[in-house]
């Protein structure tokens, strides 16, 4: 019998998912159906997205094969009936208070800090790139954990030094970089851009740094389709594009510079945009969808 899940004490909570307690030792970490666009949780849930974004975590976890925060697997007894599999449990870890964040191509923020000084978090890089170019190789871009709703403040090693010490550091860059390349690489035999990713990591009792989080997930990282891939403009999301473009097409009768909350996505947008996170973890996984667990 599955305890319910309002059992755990609630502890904590992500734009898109929640965070509980099921002992001193262990943590039941549940991601939602909740869809964010333009710093908006929007009101549409996209049904599946939580059971397939924790598909993808359990797979990269096992792919990687990396010390990780995993306690069970995705039918572990401790998972109430309500999200199993869309729900991890995991070992309470003392967390680095670090965003470790690779990028093996340039947007977003690292774009933004380029433009202004032809460096990222402090790695200088060469001329002349511009939105989207491939970096000479992938670059370590730590950020500050930023409070619910900010965005990340990206630091430099240095600063990452001063915060967790030079030893870990090292030890994150390193890490963080080697989780990247095994993650592009295998995204790029599937015809998929890893563009970037954020990993979080912490320390178990015995002192051992332990890949936490979630993993290689749409949401941790940005995914772009390789055959649609052209440097010098911003990319299409792979998994998001669908909603990014009706909320600003005139259909959806949305101001974006109106500061007023998302309407609600029309159901053919929410079945699109599920079809298509299920199709960004059958073709890197390589594995049926149809075979992951589902609760009550
Ligand atoms: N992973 C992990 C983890 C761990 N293994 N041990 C201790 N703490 C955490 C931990 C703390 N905050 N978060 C982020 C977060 C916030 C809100 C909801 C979420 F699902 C996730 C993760």
């Amino acid at each position: 019998m599955r305890p319910p899940l309002h059992s755990y004490p609630h502890i904590g909570s992500g734009k898109v998912r929640e965070l509980y307690s099921i002992d001193d030792d262990t943590l039941l970490m549940v991601s939602t159906d909740r869809i964010s666009a333009y710093d908006y949780i929007l009101d549409t849930p996209i049904p599946d997205k939580g059971r397939v974004l924790t598909a993808m975590s359990f797979f990269w976890f096992d792919e990687l094969g990396v010390p990780n925060h995993l306690a069970g697997g995705p039918e572990d007894p401790r998972i109430p009936a309500e999200v199993v599999g869309r729900a991890m449990v995991v070992r309470k870890l003392d967390m680095v208070p670090v965003e470790c964040v690779a990028r093996g191509y340039l947007t977003g923020s690292g774009l933004i800090d380029y433009r202004a000084t032809g460096a990222v978090c402090g790695v200088e890089l060469p001329a002349g790139l511009v939105e989207a170019s491939r970096l000479p190789e992938p670059i370590f871009t730590p950020a500050t954990k930023a409070e619910f709703g900010d965005h990340d403040e990206n630091i430099s090693f240095d600063q990452t030094a001063q915060r967790v010490g030079a030893d870990v550091a090292t030890r994150l860059r390193e890490a963080t970089l080697d989780i990247y390349a095994t993650g592009a690489g295998v995204a790029e035999s599937r015809g998929i851009i890893l563009a970037d990713t954020k990993l979080e990591f912490g320390f178990d009792e015995e002192g051992t740094l332990v890949l936490a989080d979630e993993v290689l997930t749409p949401d941790s990282s940005r995914y772009w389709d390789a055959q649609t891939y052209t440097e010098g403009q911003v990319q299409p999301s792979f998994d998001k594009q669908i909603v990014r473009n009706w909320l600003t097409s005139p259909e959806s009768g949305w101001d974006r510079s109106s500061g007023e909350q998302p309407p609600s996505l029309p159901v053919d947008i929410a079945e699109r945009t599920r079809a298509r996170y299920i199709e960004a973890y059958e073709r890197i996984s390589g594995r049926s969808f149809a075979d992951w667990p589902k609760g009550v």
